[in-house]
């Protein structure tokens, strides 16, 4: 029997914890607060921010969207986050990725507070993720999410192989990091691994983040793994699909997560999450 795993649903409760916890916050005499600067006019970033700030407003978040031409200067945008970095209403500041070409995205990423850096991308944080320091910090919200939804399933994951594949920032480094991090033997897989295959199918968890449609078929599973998919790709039809044939692949898995209504809903719902954690954490 396959698992479903329904980031929809998992979500909705992450989203209700949040909000009691914002309650417990107000309570106290503190409002979360949270920042996203989106430059430019990507059209899927601008729908990722509104669905963001929807979100945080509905939780009790007070939630600010600075929206930037796609001219701002690199120097302009470093004193706009410099601003949030010191007004103490604000717990988490984050900018949208991807940024247009000519800002650039490290430098600008790594002048956020770390305290306030809700993404987890700021250089110290993907140390201390990477070193598994001791103590509280943020990490990259799509790989947290992806662990809040292993932890939901029957399984034990100490020693179990865990096979990511695609290394970005963003998703498969950090991965890495939190499989490694939950005791896990960990392999990671890009696009110049040879037998690509054969590794996937030695995968007790496999994370696929590539953004190829349909690269993991029936045939790169092993039975009874669990599949992620994080991709976000488009089928010949233009219709939302993920990295894994999931109509190939489901059957044979124990658990998988659908493209959409997995991985996506969960990434949102950890943003908030952290954005509470780093409150609480400036306490
Ligand atoms: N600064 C950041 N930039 C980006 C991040 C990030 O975590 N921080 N991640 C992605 C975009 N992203 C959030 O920012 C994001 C992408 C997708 C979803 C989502 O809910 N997807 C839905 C489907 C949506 C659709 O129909 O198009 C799903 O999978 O069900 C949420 C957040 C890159 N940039
Ligand atoms: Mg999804």
């Amino acid at each position: 029997m396959t698992t479903i795993i329904d980031g929809k649903q998992l979500a909705k409760e992450v989203n209700a914890k949040t909000k009691e916890r914002v309650s417990a916050l107000k309570e106290r005499g503190r409002v979360p607060g949270l920042v996203v600067i989106i430059v430019g006019d990507d059209p899927a970033s601008a729908i990722y921010v509104r669905n963001k700030h929807r979100k945080a407003t509905q939780l009790g978040i007070n939630s600010i969207v600075r929206e930037l031409p796609a001219t701002v200067s690199q120097e302009e945008l470093l004193a706009i986050v410099e601003t949030y970095n010191v007004d103490p209403s604000v717990h988490g500041i984050l900018v949208q990725s991807p940024l247009p070409v000519g800002l650039d995205e490290q430098a600008i990423v790594a002048a956020i507070d770390p305290a306030k850096d809700v993404d987890g991308f700021h250089p110290l944080n993907v140390g201390r993720l990477f070193a598994n320091l001791p103590g509280n910090h943020p990490v990259s919200c799509t790989p947290r999410g992806i662990m809040t939804m292993l932890h939901s399933l029957p399984v034990h994951l100490r020693g179990k192989h865990a096979v990511v594949v695609g290394r970005s920032m963003i998703v498969g480094r950090p991965m890495a990091a939190m499989l490694l991090n939950a005791d896990m033997t960990v392999s990671v897989a890009h696009i110049y691994t040879k037998n690509l295959s054969e590794l996937t199918r030695t995968a007790d968890v496999l994370v696929v983040a590539t953004g190829v449609a349909h690269l993991i078929k029936e045939k790169d599973v092993k039975p009874g793994a669990i599949v992620i998919d994080v991709g976000m790709d488009r089928d010949e039809n233009g219709k939302l699909t993920g990295d894994v044939d999931f109509d190939g692949v489901a059957e044979k898995t124990a658990a998988i997560t659908p493209v959409p209504g997995g991985v996506g809903p969960m990434t949102i719902a950890t943003l908030m999450e952290q954005t509470v954690d780093l409150c609480e954490w400036s306490e």
